[in-house]
């Protein structure tokens, strides 16, 4: 946001994403027309061949899986709530596996979604966003994450002179230059811009992205002390394990890399297959 710009002096890491524009595949050991490459020393990372959103958060996840653990620091894949006593829960496991739905809770206080780093003191959110998967979203199911999804809200004056100058999913108003939400691979009506969360036509990873202070019990900052609870997510798609269960360390060790998960993982990879072939 330009007021934010303002005092905005060097960036730890800069991001160039070109979009769409491929990548050379005559290039020495490129596969595919999509690379992600990294350059630690420049701190640089720049996107060719893809549109997806997730590349950003997830490229500078990565860079925080090398620099993290050289503090001491362990980097994990999870989302964390907290109760009014203080209590932190650790949600953590694959994509698709629950992270964003479930620690978005109304009776606790949101620390993240996706991206934390644990230290010796405390949990800490990576980001200042969630994303969202939203097949299948309603407002009745998931109240606090429909109601994330802002387009024009009483936050944003100009309801009805909203532009769309950057992609039509990108809910932006240049009026107020106010990052409302934005929408990825989803199906809209062109004249209402009402969104169809159930059709998966294009894809069954369909995602939304909006700052965390959309969440109304969102913990700003997002810090929190030691979890109390850890919870591996399985969203076993293949009937193995039973719905809950208790485990020591040893089994929830061997379960986790048994890998009994959630579908929508092997979606997005055997598109990502399909895609390159
Ligand atoms: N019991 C459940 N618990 C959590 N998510 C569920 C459940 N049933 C269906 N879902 C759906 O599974 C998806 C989980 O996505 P999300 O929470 O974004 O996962 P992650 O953050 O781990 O990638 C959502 O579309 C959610 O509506
Ligand atoms: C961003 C993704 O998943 P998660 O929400 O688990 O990070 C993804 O599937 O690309």
């Amino acid at each position: 946001m330009p007021e934010e710009l303002e005092d905005f002096s060097t960036p730890d890491f800069t991001i160039y994403n070109a979009g769409q524009f491929p990548c050379n595949r005559y290039t020495h050991y490129m596969t595919t027309s999509t690379s992600i490459d990294l350059n630690l020393d420049r701190k640089e990372m720049v996107i060719l061949g893809t549109q997806y959103a997730g590349e950003m958060k997830k490229g500078l996840f990565g860079v925080m899986h090398y620099l993290m653990p050289k503090r001491n620091i362990l980097s994990l894949h999870s989302s964390n709530n907290m109760g009014k006593d203080g209590d932190v829960a650790l949600f953590f496991e694959l994509s698709g596996t629950g992270k964003t739905t479930l620690s978005t809770d109304h009776n606790r206080l949101l620390i993240g979604d996706d991206e934390h780093c644990w230290s010796e003191n405390c949990i800490s959110n990576i980001e200042g966003g969630c994303y969202a998967k939203c097949i299948g979203l309603t407002k009745e199911k998931e109240p606090d994450i429909w109601n994330a999804i802002k387009f024009g809200t009483d936050k944003c004056p100009i309801k009805l002179d909203m532009h769309f100058e950057l992609e039509p999913f990108i809910f932006f108003c240049p009026n107020v230059c106010k990052f409302l939400a934005m929408l990825e691979n989803i199906v809209f009506d062109e004249h209402t811009r009402e969104v169809d969360y159930s059709n998966n036509s294009i894809t069954e990873n369909t995602q939304a992205s909006y700052p965390i202070e959309y969440i109304p019990n969102a913990k700003i900052p997002c810090v929190g002390p030691h979890p109390k609870n850890v919870i591996l997510l399985a969203c076993d798609a293949f009937g193995v394990l039973p719905p809950v269960s208790k485990l020591i360390l040893p089994q929830t060790m061997y379960h986790f890399i048994s890998g009994y998960t959630a579908l929508v993982g092997q979606f997005v990879r055997l598109e990502f297959f399909l895609c390159k072939k």
